[in-house]
């Protein structure tokens, strides 16, 4: 059988990860990407000895993202991985689930009513952008104490350079084609703005904050080469794009499957009608729980985590070499059909007890786990529960999905869904 094979842009490369999910499902699969050698890990043993068990073998290699967005705790390994983490992650971890919670149902509550004004006025698919407003605001008042509106913070602008970026994700880079030129040539002017975009956290405008000092202080230390716009940069794009990511396609799947949609609605109308509805409440709700994991599971908005071998090892039957390039495909992990029975529908009933939640990978584990996978949760949850209840969502089109990929897996085209409110 021919080695199987990705060569183009990467924004096309979610299509070729599915594919090959369907294709050959629960098995790792040696191909071709861009030129290059790759091992393309999809089941979860071998992700855990990647990802995991022999972390020390397999680095994160992404030169080329450090090299368009400068080095930060996303792209670094070792020490220099070792103190950023540290300027963030404890803030990661401690945060206030129920004022994050209240953050999200406001936030979400503003999101759903201009979404609906949208599909009024005859849009047929949901605005992305209205969702990424919706969570850099939550990001930035939780972590940062300040509406979206007091920074300067462009969410537009940090979209185009999450798509720039794509190109240059993963080693082997694409081709050089025209698009990459122009994009090459926008792009200093682009950080720029960024970087002036940020100027308010820099100059101390914003109210006091421990974590921003932190950064503050490690980025005046010359001892190291950190630089407050960069880790910013990542914090922004790994903490908000990700989640309109999830919450989009959460609309898609809540609009396809308008039974989940009822008793979902259903099971939350007692939160809503209760003197309490708030974080503490809302975390005992079974059936969100396991449609928010559906979601992530169906449609990981990080579908793709890169590794470079630093050693000889094994993976399954595959020999690697110091060097190897190896590719965890997330859709190929939560689609395996030796783990989950019917892999490609939506099954709420199997979260019931647990039975296949630790084979959900959407987050990763391992030392370099999402730093904000609890926060994550505690917002999605919030979004959906929020949306569920202002308003009803219903599909514009029932082509299956093709994936666009810009850092994160978005649908190509936009999600197709109207949203109408409820009251
Ligand atoms: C549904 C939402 C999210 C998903 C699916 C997701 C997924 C991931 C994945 C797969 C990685 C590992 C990437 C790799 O190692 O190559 C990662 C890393 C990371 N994520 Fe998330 N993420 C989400 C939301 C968030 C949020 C809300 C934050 C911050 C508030 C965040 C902060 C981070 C950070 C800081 C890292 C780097 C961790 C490290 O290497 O130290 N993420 N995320």
């Amino acid at each position: 059988m021919n080695q199987p094979r990705f060569s183009g842009a990467y924004t096309d490369a979610a299509n070729w990860l599915y594919r090959m999910a369907r294709e050959h499902n629960g098995e790792n699969v040696r191909a071709e990407v861009n030129g290059a050698d790759v091992l393309l890990v999809q089941r979860l043993e071998d992700a855990e000895h990647v990802l995991r068990r022999r972390a020390d073998n397999y680095r994160k290699n992404m030169h080329w993202f450090r090299h368009m967005l400068g080095p930060s705790r996303f792209s670094e390994v070792g020490e220099a991985w070792e103190i950023r983490r540290e300027l963030t992650q404890h803030y990661l971890a401690k945060f206030d689930r129920e004022r994050t919670h209240g953050l999200a149902v406001r936030y979400a509550d503003e999101a759903v009513g201009a979404l609906a004004g949208r599909s009024a006025a005859g849009d047929a698919v949901l605005d992305e952008s209205l969702l990424r407003r919706m969570t850099v605001s939550v990001l930035i008042e939780n972590f940062f104490g300040v509406p979206l509106a007091e920074t300067r913070v462009d969410i537009d602008r940090l979209a185009t350079l999450m798509e720039f970026g794509s190109e240059y994700a993963f080693a082997p880079t694409v081709d050089t084609s025209a698009l990459n030129h122009r994009h090459l040539a926008a792009l200093p002017r682009l950080r720029r703005e960024i970087f002036d975009d940020f100027r308010l956290f820099r100059e101390g405008a914003l109210p006091d904050n421990p974590m921003l000092e932190g950064m503050l202080a490690a980025d005046r230390d010359p001892e190291n080469d950190i630089m407050l716009e960069h880790e910013l940069l990542t914090f922004f794009a790994a903490g908000a794009e990700t989640t309109a990511s999830g919450i989009g396609w959460a609309c898609y799947l809540l609009a396809r499957h308008p039974d989940v949609q009822r008793g979902l609605r259903d099971a939350l109308a007692p939160f809503w009608e209760s003197l309490r509805p708030d974080w503490a409440h809302l975390s005992t709700i079974a059936p969100l729980e396991a449609f928010v994991s559906e979601a992530l599971r169906l449609y990981p908005p990080t579908p793709l985590v890169t590794r470079l071998a630093t050693g000889p090892d094994r993976i399954g039957d595959h020999a690697i070499a110091e060097g190897d390039n190896i590719f965890v495909s997330i859709p190929g992990v939560q689609h395996d059909a030796r783990l989950h029975t019917d892999p490609w529908a939506l099954h709420l009933d199997r979260y019931r007890n647990n039975a296949s939640a630790g084979s959900n990978i959407a987050f990763i584990f391992g030392p370099r786990v999402c730093g904000g996978k609890k926060f994550a949760l505690v917002e999605l949850a919030a979004f959906v529960a929020t949306f569920l209840k202002r308003a009803d969502f219903a599909l514009t089109s029932d082509a299956p999905p093709r994936f666009h990929w810009k850092s994160l897996m978005l649908r190509e085209g936009g999600q197709p869904v109207r949203v109408t409110l409820r009251d």
